[in-house]
């Protein structure tokens, strides 16, 4: 198998352009062509003739199969011996060029149950470059694609077939160039189609076989549009396969796709479940604000496991990965969603392919085809939209003979209605508790991480209405009512303290009723709509919502056009919920006519001030930040919009109901909520914080930098205090140090003493017993010191002078202001010490340069060398009074002086 890029081009290039003198040598590669094809001729007659007689019932290794060799080295390769099931009663029937209708539980080898047929039927063709397109593989998302891609060129390694993966978000003219000289073609819906529309020489007249993988998908309303017109330019004389887990028996379906007399290839119907029997699946009933410690708790009690959590909506996954890296779970947590690159898109999925634990939090675009080795869980955050979601789901664990286990979240609302879908779709799964003990609760965390980002709390408000829009798009009322959601709560459980305004619920309830009256009378509807007929400005809107609703309108094109990179494109190429968008833009504009012909009936003749553009934005964007009045003002609420947040901004748009507000009026408030403004917090490629770097961080600020920066953004009273804080308790571990080493000094002088005693009694001790003595002592002191671990202060503060100690002890009668205040504290040292110098700076610069005079006298008798426990100063100190009354008298002296 080689990418269309070399194979292809070159042969092309070889026949067109070589000169008249290598002409002799085409020739006698054509003869060397002719007699290759002759073999393939032999042995593809051979093996055609055992196609009828194939007996699955004997099939025991993939060499049972009349297969060509080609094949056969590939599997081997790929270290392929036996085939599965699926395999085994699929590959056969494929092979007498029967339509199949595959079906088979998750992780049962679907992929080579079609890719094999695809191989050999090129093969049988001896099919080239030079005949183009011959095999169609189509995937629902690009992951899938990309790894049905992958497993073709490990078995199709042996043979000489050009192939291509036509996927989104790469560059749609480099693709072009090459298309039409692709014999195997794995892509996905939309770009396919796109190349069908737009690339000129990309015929597919001559497909010989088409495969729809996760057939039933393919075929739903996610991607009928596209699937019908590119059914439309495909022959009617190929060959069709329908796989997946959960197949499509959907007469209507089948009969777009002009099948012939397929064969239903069902080998799990008659299991007793239909998911894999060595999946472990439960459930756990939880609140709908209880989710995120739910999360929380099962990541840090899964540290050692690989784990797949699905979420509804794009934006939940962005705000909970977000939200729990920061939190450092202590193990990787990637993210998979339908809005990222396609770069990002595939690194991640190599990511977690090759960890061992990591979390990826994903959307349904994760939950179909792929198979990440290895998955030890699958974690069901949200409810998924049916039973076939859930089944697809919880097969990215227990794949091909692995063990795997699998948890449902769902909220008490939904768990009859759920449950009883999963029991008549034969899905055993069982309820379990969470143990208390092991629920941790991370709201607080969660909360003040949201308090100093801005653009985490946006993400956090945007995964909020994501999930509410969710629930209230999901087509079974049953299982999903957003109504009976503590929306409140679980607004706090994401960290907001305000929930963000839903105020596309209410306004789809209004229509929703509107629509309904409506329909009551039809006749008042028809007056309705001649009036719309009638009314010039409302015909330029409807004329133009209709032009973007119809299939291969302009917008269409745009879209297409747009490199696959647009979100709606995006959107109805990945899973079910991230087709939302585009399905949610029909479904508004749909809306949008209706409120047209409402309003055009509520105000016959009147010129409408009704904006179509506006409401289809208000629909899906949420609205930042909306800060509710202070309590004068309670009923006027000021809405910052999402470009005018900054107050440092120029564009601001401040509006408030009544009255102008001034930016001053606007900060105060602010300060008075204790909000944060202006801080801005820039991401890398990875989705790690990058600091800005013409700031230095608070560590390595000196105290003129730091009041500087404060002053750029104004003061933090709350970091200034933790900073404070923080100092604070340095100051105290030295001063306690400081007092611990004095303690110790007076020991060892005391032991001194009671041994020259000693001595004077008892002449005859040996010297050299009484200083190892001595030595024993210091050593046990020394290991048992329990403040071994302060750092060491000439680190923290650099080398401090001779009256240190001294001025520590002042600090500690010090007021309680003063307290929290060590840069007070400093001064003050410095202005006690004997060398004190007006100047700070100089200050500095003495305390360095003893430093690196490290031999002078000097320092050896400065006080502050904390390791020499033996100076001299500390004996000229000594009164031959005890530690205390020692103390008493500097106190005594020290408050004199003050
Ligand atoms: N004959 C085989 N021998 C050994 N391993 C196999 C064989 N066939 C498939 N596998 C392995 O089984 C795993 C699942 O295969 P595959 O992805 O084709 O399953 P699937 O039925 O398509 O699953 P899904 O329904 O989730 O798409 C893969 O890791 C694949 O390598």
């Amino acid at each position: 198998m080689k990418p269309t890029n070399t194979r292809g081009g070159r042969n092309f290039r070889d026949n067109k352009f070589k000169g008249q003198e290598k002409r002799g040598k085409t020739k006698h590669q054509y003869q060397k062509k002719k007699k290759s094809w002759q073999l393939i001729d032999k042995e593809t007659e051979k093996l055609r003739e055992s196609y009828h007689s194939i007996d699955v019932s004997k099939i025991k290794q993939f060499t049972d199969f009349p297969l060509s060799k080609k094949t056969l080295q590939g599997l081997k390769l790929s270290k392929f011996d036996r085939p599965t099931e699926i395999q085994r009663e699929a590959i056969g029937l494929a092979l007498q060029g029967n339509d199949i209708l595959g079906a088979a539980k998750t992780g049962s080898g679907k992929t080579l149950a079609f890719l094999l047929p695809v191989l050999e039927c090129l093969y049988h063709q001896k099919w080239s470059p030079m005949d183009g397109l011959g095999a169609l593989i189509i995937s629902p998302t690009r992951e899938l694609a990309y790894q049905t891609f992958e497993v073709l060129k490990r078995v199709g390694k042996a043979h000489d077939f050009s192939a291509g993966l036509v996927i989104g978000g790469k560059l749609l003219k480099e693709e072009s160039t090459r298309i039409n000289r692709t014999n195997i073609v794995v892509c996905t819906p939309g770009r396919l189609l796109q190349h069908m529309d737009e690339t000129i020489n990309f015929r597919a007249d001559s497909l010989q076989i088409l495969v729809l993988d996760e057939a039933d998908r393919i075929l739903d309303m996610g991607f009928a549009k596209e699937m019908n017109a590119i059914i439309e330019n495909l022959p009617n004389t190929r060959q069709t396969l329908l796989f997946s887990a959960t197949q499509t028996k959907s007469v209507k379906d089948l009969a777009r796709l002009s099948l012939q007399d397929p064969v239903y290839v069902s080998v799990h119907e008659n299991s007793e479940y239909s998911t894999p029997v060595q999946l472990e699946q439960n459930y756990i009933v939880c609140e709908l604000h209880d989710k995120m410690n739910m999360l929380w708790s099962f990541i840090k009690n899964h540290l050692k496991s690989k784990v797949l959590a699905f979420f509804t909506s794009c934006k939940q996954v962005k705000y909970v990965y977000e939200a729990i890296k920061r939190l450092r779970p202590g193990v990787t947590i990637l993210a998979l969603h339908g809005g990222m690159n396609q770069l990002k898109r595939v690194d991640c999925y190599n990511q977690f392919c090759r960890k061992k634990n990591a979390i990826l939090i994903a959307t349904d675009i994760a939950a179909r085809g792929l198979d990440f080795p290895a998955v030890n869980w699958v974690l069901q955050m949200d409810c998924p939209e049916d039973a076939n979601t859930y089944i697809h789901r919880v097969g990215r664990t227990a794949r091909y003979e692995k063990d795997g286990e699998s948890l449902l979240v769902l909220l008490p609302s939904e768990e009859d209605a759920m449950v009883q879908l999963l029991q008549e779709k034969k899905i055993p799964v069982e309820k379990i508790r969470v143990n208390p003990k092991k629920f941790y609760n991370m709201q607080g965390r969660m909360e003040s991480n949201l308090a100093a980002d801005k653009e985490l709390k946006a993400s956090a408000q945007r995964a909020f209405i994501g999930y509410l829009r969710s629930v209230f798009l999901m087509s079974n009322k049953k299982v999903f009512d957003v109504h009976k959601l503590d929306t409140d709560k679980y607004a706090g459980s994401l960290g907001l303290a305000i929930p963000p305004r839903v105020r596309f619920l209410k306004r789809e309830e209004k229509r929703i009723a509107e629509r309904n009256e409506i329909k009551k009378s039809k006749v008042k509807n028809d007056k309705k709509l001649e009036s719309v007929d009638q009314s010039d400005d409302l015909g330029r809107k409807l004329d133009n919502l209709k032009s973007r609703l119809a299939p291969g309108s302009d917008d269409d094109s745009e879209d297409n056009s747009n490199d696959d990179e647009s979100e709606s494109e995006n959107d109805r190429e990945e899973g079910q919920r991230e087709s939302e968008n585009s399905d949610e833009s029909e479904n508004s504009d749909n809306e949008d006519i209706d409120q047209v012909y409402r309003e055009s009936g509520n105000k016959k003749g009147q010129a409408l001030d009704f904006d179509i553009e506006d409401n289809v934005e208000d629909l899906f964007t949420v609205k930042r930040t909306v800060l509710p009045s202070d309590s004068d003002s309670d009923q006027e609420e000021v809405t910052l919009t999402e470009t005018a947040s900054s107050l440092n901004g120029d564009n601001q748009t401040l509006k408030k109901k009544g009255k102008n507000q001034t930016k001053a009026a606007v900060a105060k408030k602010l300060l008075k909520k204790m909000v944060k403004v202006n801080t801005k917090v820039v991401f890398d490629e990875e989705g790690e914080m990058v600091r800005d770097v013409l700031k230095k961080p608070q560590a390595e600020l000196s105290e003129g930098e730091e009041g500087e920066e404060e002053e750029d953004r104004g003061i933090d009273i709350g970091k200034a205090k933790l900073r404070m804080r923080k100092e604070d308790q340095i100051d105290k571990q030295l001063y306690r140090e400081k007092i611990k080493q004095k303690h110790k000094e007076e020991r060892i002088k005391k032991k001194e003493k009671l041994r020259a005693q000693k001595r004077k009694a008892e002449p005859e001790v040996d010297d050299d017993e009484e200083v190892e003595a001595v030595l024993d002592v210091r050593g046990d002191e020394e290991d048992d010191d329990p403040l071994s671990y302060i750092p060491d202060p000439d680190k923290v503060y650099g080398p401090e002078d001779s009256d240190t100690e001294q001025g520590y002890r002042e600090i500690a009668n010090s007021s309680d202001e003063e307290e929290y205040s060590p840069q007070l504290k400093r001064r003050k040292l410095k202005d006690m010490s004997p060398s004190n110098s007006d100047n700070e700076d100089d200050d500095i610069s003495d305390d360095n340069a003893s430093v690196s005079d490290g031999d002078s006298d000097e320092e050896d008798d400065d006080s502050s060398n904390e390791d020499d426990s033996d100076n001299d100063d500390d004996d000229d100190m000594d009164t031959e009074h005890g530690l205390e009354v020692d103390e008493a008298i500097a106190m005594k002296l020290l408050t004199g002086r003050t």
